[in-house]
Parts: structure tokens; C-alpha cells; sequence
């Protein structure tokens, strides 16, 4: 996202934009000369005004000159531009710690539900999850990028779901990972986690979570919704 709005604007104006977020813009207007800008850009003060109109050509801030100097205020397209930038950057120092995974809301075969309501494996996620799963996997049809970033998984720490048995076969075990949903309106269920059986009939391409509750119905999700799946702690 970001890499797309560089390329609107360019990284020198991104730099002014950032200059104005860090003295208030996105508050509202501020006040600013552009020879103060160009003393805190290192460069000239036609280069400090042409930065500025750019970004007001992009729609990104708004302007009101007046005899000393402007008012300037960061536009919504704007503040979007700059927090492109600092996804990308928690992206890159925050890596260890969650792994965005894009995807859409998925019909599976009908069998999640039989396997979670198990209680060979309700007890271990009682105990070790701390919830009584909703009986059902949410299956997430992942993006080919995230079907990539998806082994980046096994570097966090799992809770682990031990394999059993009963008189009559064995039952696999299986990895959870805490996990936030967040929808494409912006709605987010945190108390959640993607579950991986060693034994599934699915491929890497399908991301399977559970929750305390039913995900299709808290979030109104349904079939093709898009979905970004954050996994691992942030805290
Ligand atoms: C906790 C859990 C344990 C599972 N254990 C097994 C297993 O022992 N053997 C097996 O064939 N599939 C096992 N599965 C995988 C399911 O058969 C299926 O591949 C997967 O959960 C997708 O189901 P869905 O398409 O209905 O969502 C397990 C699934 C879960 C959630
Ligand atoms: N926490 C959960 C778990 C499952 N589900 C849904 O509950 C239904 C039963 O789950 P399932 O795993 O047996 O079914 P499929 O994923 O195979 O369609 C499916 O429609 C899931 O998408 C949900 O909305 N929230
Ligand atoms: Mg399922």
C-alpha cells in the first residue's frame, strides 16, 4: 500500500508529510512558512513549496495561505499514505511477533465441527486456550502472497493440542496460534486463534480458525468475504 502511494507522491514529499504529522497535522491545521520547512527539510524554499503543492495536488493535505505563511492540514487520503508507511514499518520490526495473513471466508467439507466438539481435544482447548470453541472451524481461503507468509508461523511459540485415542482410532494432534480477525469494514474479534491439524484434508492455502464464538455470525461474515487474519501476540 504504501509502496503505491510512494509512488503517487514520491518519498521527498512523504518525508514533508510525516514533517506535519510530527508537528500536529493530523490534529488539524497547522501553521506553517515554508522557509521554516525548508530549514527543517534541508533544502530550498522552492523546493520545500513544491513539495507542499504536490501533496495538495494528491489530495493529500489542504492548504490556506495567508500573508505569513499557511495553514495546512492533513487530508484522510493523507493520514491512510502515512499509516501505509508505518504498517510497512511494524512490518519490518515486528515480524517475530504477528504475521498478516489476507484471505477469504471459506465453505469447508463439514468436518471442523465434528473434530472440535471432540472431547478429547474440548478439554486440551478449555485448559489450554482458556475457551469452549464454538463446535466448527472458520476456513479462510488465503492469499497467494499469505499462503508464502504462512510458514513464517512456526518461528512463534504454539500452544500445543496433543494427539489421543479412543477403543476405536487415534485422533492427530494439532498447533493453535492466537489470532485477531479483522473484516474488510474494520471490525475486529480478538479472542481468537487459527488452528493447524497434522491430519487435514486441507493444504497450506486454507487457514482454519476457532473462537468462543461463531465468527460468521459476530462479524457477519460470510462466503468471499475478505479477511485479515493477524497471527501471534502483539502484547
Ligand atoms: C482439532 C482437530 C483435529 C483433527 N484431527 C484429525 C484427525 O485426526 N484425522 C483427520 O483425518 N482429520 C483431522 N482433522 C481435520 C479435518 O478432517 C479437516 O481436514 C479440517 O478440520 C477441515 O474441516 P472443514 O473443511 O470442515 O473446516 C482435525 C481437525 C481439527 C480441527
Ligand atoms: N468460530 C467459528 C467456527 C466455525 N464457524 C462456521 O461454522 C460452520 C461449521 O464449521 P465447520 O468447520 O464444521 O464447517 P466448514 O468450515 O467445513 O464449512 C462453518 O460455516 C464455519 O465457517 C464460525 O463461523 N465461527
Ligand atoms: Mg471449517
Amino acid at each position: 500500500m504504501s509502496i503505491t502511494a510512494a509512488a503517487a507522491v514520491g518519498h521527498d514529499e512523504l518525508a514533508v508529510l510525516k514533517l506535519l504529522a510530527l508537528e500536529g497535522g493530523l490534529e488539524g491545521d497547522v501553521k506553517i512558512s515554508c522557509s521554516h520547512l525548508a530549514d527543517r527539510l534541508d533544502a530550498s524554499n522552492q523546493t520545500a513549496s513544491r513539495r507542499l503543492q504536490r501533496l495538495e495536488s494528491e489530495g493529500l493535505l489542504e492548504r490556506d495561505t495567508v500573508s505569513d505563511g499557511q495553514w495546512v492540514a492533513i487530508t484522510d487520503d493523507g493520514e491512510q499514505t502515512l499509516h501505509g508507511e508505518y504498517e510497512d514499518y511494524r512490518r519490518i520490526f515486528e515480524t517475530d511477533s504477528e504475521i498478516e495473513l489476507d484471505g477469504t471466508v471459506t465453505s469447508g467439507m463439514g468436518e471442523g465441527r465434528h473434530y472440535i466438539s471432540l472431547s478429547g481435544y474440548m478439554r486440551q482447548f478449555e485448559d489450554r486456550l482458556g475457551y469452549e470453541p464454538f463446535p466448527g472451524t472458520l476456513n479462510v481461503d488465503l492469499r497467494e502472497d499469505s499462503v508464502r507468509r504462512r510458514s513464517a508461523i512456526t518461528s512463534l511459540e504454539p500452544v500445543p493440542i496433543d494427539g489421543w485415542e479412543d477403543d476405536e482410532r487415534t485422533y492427530g494432534p494439532a498447533v493453535c496460534h492466537r489470532a485477531t480477525i479483522e473484516t474488510a469494514t474494520g471490525e475486529r474479534y480478538e479472542d481468537a486463534h487459527i488452528i493447524a491439524p497434522e491430519r487435514t484434508h486441507h493444504d497450506e492455502d486454507q487457514l482454519e480458525v476457532i473462537a468462543p464464538e461463531k465468527l460468521r455470525e459476530e462479524l457477519g461474515l460470510e462466503d468471499d468475504d475478505h479477511v485479515t487474519v493477524y497471527v501471534g501476540d502483539r502484547r
